[in-house]
């Protein structure tokens, strides 16, 4: 049976999720995406095929609504969409810091809420999503998102109360992960590397060493420790990073963005 899957947001993320639906398979006249401004309209229209509507028109017969616009911009548009949506749909939240309550306060009673939580990473298949069902969506329709979602990379299901935790490690998570690769570029330059060299030695390192951690039983802690000789070129590294802070400062950032998320979630 088909299933009808309106994206409710163009940007970043919204252009991720629909590249990775249709890249499952999903017949791309299932999708519909909503984009108000003509010439990013027309670029989504002939880079995916895809119908572009506005957005009470998108959620309209949709059984799955995917909102991918900024946190501050949820509000006015579940106001926007709230009369056309069916009670029988699932609404996907992938807005950080809104809590299910909101959604479902703004939305028909008895329409299933998901909040969401993903990553970039998705764009390549790649992605990781913290999905947290409301009290309205069932077993089937828990699942059904989660395998859409995976469409785009792994799905956990977590208690709403750790998706501030969630968005901390994993949706914000490869921002960190970059910033890692920014400072390895520019080591490896001054120390002697071209750029494309030292982009290509960094990426494969962390591609590398993130797949080892990923299939490893053994901690990241061991894992690092297996790499570092006694006094050799990474314990020397690694006494500079400790040194400076590193591992405190990088501590304190994932909690500056728990903390952030926490806030969102105010009204
Ligand atoms: N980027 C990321 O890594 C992650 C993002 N998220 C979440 O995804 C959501 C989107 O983020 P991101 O894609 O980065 O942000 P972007 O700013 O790239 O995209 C948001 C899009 O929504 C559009 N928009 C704004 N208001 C409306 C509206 N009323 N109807 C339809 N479209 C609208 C914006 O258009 P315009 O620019 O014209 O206003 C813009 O194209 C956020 O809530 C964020 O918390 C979550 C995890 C990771
Ligand atoms: O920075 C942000 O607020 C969003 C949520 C997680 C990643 N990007």
């Amino acid at each position: 049976m088909s299933q009808r899957i309106a994206i409710l947001g163009a940007g970043v993320m919204g252009e991720t999720l629909l590249a990775a639906i249709l890249g499952q398979g999903h017949p791309v006249g299932d999708l519909v995406i909503s984009e108000k401004r003509d010439e990013r309209a027309a670029e989504l229209r002939e880079t995916y095929g895809v119908e572009v509507t506005g957005n009470a028109e998108a959620v309209t017969g949709a059984d799955t609504i995917l909102i991918v616009v900024k946190p501050q911009d949820v509000p006015s548009l579940l106001t926007e969409i709230a009369a056309n949506v069916d009670a029988s749909s699932t609404v996907v939240s992938l807005a950080a810091g809104i809590l299910i309550e909101t959604i479902e306060a703004a939305l028909p009673a008895g329409v299933a809420v998901v909040r969401a939580m993903p990553n970039t990473p998705a764009l390549v298949g790649e992605g990781m999503f913290g999905i947290s069902p409301g009290a309205s969506c069932s077993d089937g329709q828990l699942v059904a998102v989660s395998a859409l979602l995976e469409s785009g990379g792994k799905v956990v299901v977590v208690d709403e109360s750790q998706q501030d935790a969630v968005t901390a490690v994993s949706g914000s998570g490869p921002a960190y992960v970059f910033y890692l690769a920014e400072a390895m570029i520019a080591g490896g330059i001054d120390a002697g590397l071209d750029e494309a060299t030292a982009r290509t030695l960094a990426a494969q390192t962390l591609v590398g060493a993130a797949k080892l951690l990923a299939e490893s039983d053994e901690t990241a802690d061991e894992l690092r420790r297996r790499v570092t000789s006694p006094n050799g070129t990474t314990a020397a590294a690694i006494a500079t990073f400790d040194d400076n802070g590193v591992k405190d400062a990088l501590i304190a950032g994932v909690k500056a963005a728990a903390a952030r998320s926490a806030e969102l979630s105010k009204p």
